[in-house]
C-alpha cells in the first residue's frame, strides 16, 4: 500500500488486454502522480500465466516515465491468474484485495456479463464499485438485463458505466463555453441555430480489433455512446451544479427527447465500409480483408444519422451525427451553424457564409466564423474566424474516468437509464440496417468518405 488513507484496491479484470495497456494504465499512472489516488493498491487478473513480476513490467511500461507515487504502486502491484467467469476464482481475487474494492471490467462484453453473474452469486464487500466499459449491452434489452444484474450486486450509485469521451477535457469544456459566460448560451436554440453537426472521423483503421469491432461497427462503437454524450452536453439545460445527480438528470432529459429525424431511419441514416486505400504513408487493406473480419456481416466502418431533440429549445433543429474510420481528412468537431441574419442592410455586399461556432475535439480548439466588415472597402463583408485553443487538461480521459471511480463520484459515468435510452435512440437505425433497407456504401481508405452523405 502507498499513501496514508485507509486504502482501496483497483482490481483490473483483463489485465493483459489492449485497453488495460494502452489507455487504463497510462491514465492511472498520471492520476497517481497527480496525487489523486493515494493509498491505492493494484491487482491484475487474467487467464494468462503471468506472475507479479510480469505484470509489474507491463504496468511500468504503460506508466511510461512514472513519478515516485506511480512507481511505488507499480512496484507493489500483484497479479493473480483467474478465470473471472468462475465464482471461486473471483472470491480468491476479492479476498486478495485490501480496503475498498474497485472492480474494473476490462473484458470482452460477453465475459463481463458472465463475470457479473458470478459476482452476484458470491456477493462483494460493502462499498465495492463496479466499472464497466462500453459497449454496455448490444441493444436496449441486453442493456436492461445488464442493469438488472449489476444492481443486484451493488446499488446504482456504485456502478460506473465508463464513457471516456466524458473524461476528455475538450468535451467537458463545452460546459464552460455554454454556462460560464453570457455570449453563446442565449443563441443556442431553434430561433438562432439552423443545424448542428457532431463529427468524429478518424484516420485509424481497424487496428487489429476485429474480435470486438466486427460485431459492433461504427454506430455502436461511436455514435450510440460517445457522440450521443456530446449531443447531451450541447443540448441540455444548465444544471444548477455539476453534482452527479443534477448533471446526469439534465443529460437524461434531453436524451429522452431525442429520436431519429422524422422517425425515418431509412431516409436519415447512412452506412459505409472502407475499401483498400492509402492514408499518409500507410497502405490499408479493405476492411473486409482484415484478419478476423467476416465480410458477410456487412459491418459498417462509417455511420451517419440525423436526430431531433424534441424540446421547446431545440425542436426543428437537425443534429447530424457521423463517425468513420480510415477517413483521409480528419474531422473531430461539433459545428453549430447559425441561421442567416433576419436582414442584411442594403448597401452591405460581398460573400456571406453562415456564422458557425466550431468546437474542435482534436486539435482542441474553439473557432467562431462570423461575417463582418473586412479590410479595404467598409461596405464589403468579409468572413473572419475568431479562434482560441482550449488548454490541455491535467489528466488524460482515462485518468479523469478513474478519478471519478476512485473518488466514488459517478458524474462522468453514464447512468443506467441513460445507457438504455441511448440504445432506444439508435435501435430504429440498427433495425433498418439489419433489414438491408439502407445500402452499405463503399469508400476508399484515405478518402473523405462515401458519396451519399447526410452532411452538407
Ligand atoms: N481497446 C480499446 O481501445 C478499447 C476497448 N474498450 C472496451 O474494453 C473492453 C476490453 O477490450 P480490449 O482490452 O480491447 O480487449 P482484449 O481482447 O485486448 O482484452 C480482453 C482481456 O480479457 C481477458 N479475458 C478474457 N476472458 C477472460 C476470462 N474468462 N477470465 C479472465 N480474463 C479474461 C483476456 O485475457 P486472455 O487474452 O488471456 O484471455 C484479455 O486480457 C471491451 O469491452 C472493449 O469494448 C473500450 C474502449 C477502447
Ligand atoms: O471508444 C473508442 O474511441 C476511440 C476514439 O477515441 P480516442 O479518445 O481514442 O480518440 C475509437 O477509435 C474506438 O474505435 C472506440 O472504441
Amino acid at each position: 500500500m502507498t499513501g496514508t488513507n485507509p486504502g482501496q484496491t483497483l482490481l483490473i479484470l483483463g489485465a493483459s488486454g489492449d485497453l488495460t495497456a494502452r489507455l487504463l494504465l497510462p491514465g492511472l499512472g498520471r492520476l497517481l502522480d497527480s496525487g489523486g489516488a493515494d493509498g491505492l493498491a493494484l491487482l491484475g487478473a487474467g487467464t494468462d500465466d503471468w506472475d507479479d513480476e510480469r505484470w509489474r513490467a507491463r504496468v511500468r511500461e504503460s506508466f511510461g516515465t512514472p513519478g515516485e507515487r506511480a512507481a511505488q504502486v507499480a512496484d507493489a502491484a500483484r497479479y493473480l491468474r483467474a478465470d473471472v467467469t468462475h465464482g471461486a476464482d473471483l472470491k480468491r481475487l476479492l479476498d486478495a484485495c485490501q480496503g475498498e474494492v474497485i472492480v474494473f471490467f476490462a473484458l470482452p462484453p460477453s465475459v463481463t456479463a458472465k463475470a457479473c453473474a458470478a459476482l452476484r452469486e458470491i456477493g462483494v464487500p460493502a462499498r465495492t464499485r463496479l466499472a464497466c466499459e462500453k459497449p454496455f449491452g448490444v441493444d436496449a434489452a441486453s442493456a436492461t438485463a445488464l442493469n438488472d444484474l449489476l444492481t443486484q450486486i451493488v446499488p446504482e450509485a456504485q456502478i460506473h458505466r465508463v464513457d471516456h469521451f466524458l473524461g476528455k477535457s475538450t468535451v467537458l469544456n463545452i460546459l464552460g463555453l455554454r454556462f460560464a459566460n453570457r455570449i453563446f448560451e442565449p443563441l443556442l436554440n431553434n430561433v438562432h441555430v439552423a443545424s448542428v453537426d457532431i463529427v468524429f472521423d478518424e484516420d485509424l483503421g481497424l487496428e487489429s480489433r476485429a474480435g470486438y469491432y466486427d460485431s459492433a461497427g461504427a454506430l455502436m462503437d461511436m455514435v450510440q455512446s460517445h457522440l450521443l454524450q456530446i449531443l447531451a452536453l450541447l443540448t441540455m439545460d444548465a444544471p444548477p451544479s455539476l453534482h452527479a445527480h443534477e448533471f446526469r438528470d439534465r443529460k437524461a432529459q434531453v436524451l429522452r427527447a431525442t429520436s431519429v429525424w422524422n422517425d425515418d431511419p431509412v431516409g436519415f441514416s447512412r452506412r459505409a465500409r472502407y475499401t483498400a486505400g492509402r492514408i499518409g504513408d500507410r497502405q490499408l487493406p479493405a476492411y473486409a480483408d482484415e484478419p478476423g473480419v467476416d465480410a458477410a456481416r456487412h459491418t459498417e466502418t462509417l455511420a451517419e444519422m440525423v436526430v431531433a431533440v424534441d424540446t421547446w429549445r431545440w425542436a426543428g433543429v437537425p443534429f447530424r451525427l457521423r463517425s468513420g474510420k480510415a477517413v483521409g481528412n480528419l474531422r473531430k468537431e461539433a459545428v453549430i451553424t447559425f441561421r442567416e441574419p433576419p436582414r442584411t442592410p442594403l448597401g452591405l455586399t460581398g460573400p456571406e457564409r453562415p456564422d458557425r461556432l466550431r468546437i474542435g475535439f482534436t486539435p482542441d480548439r474553439l473557432d467562431l466564423d462570423v461575417n463582418i466588415n473586412g479590410p479595404g472597402d467598409p461596405f464589403v463583408l468579409d468572413p473572419v474566424t475568431l479562434g482560441s485553443e482550449f488548454g490541455p487538461g491535467d489528466l488524460p480521459p482515462y485518468g479523469e474516468v478513474l478519478r471519478g471511480v476512485i473518488d466514488d463520484d459517478p458524474t462522468l459515468s453514464v447512468r443506467g437509464d441513460t445507457a438504455e435510452t441511448c440504445w432506444r435512440i439508435v435501435e430504429p437505425v440498427l433495425a433498418a440496417w439489419r433489414a438491408d433497407d439502407v445500402p452499405l456504401q463503399d469508400y476508399p481508405a484515405g478518402s473523405s468518405g462515401p458519396k451519399d452523405t447526410l452532411l452538407p
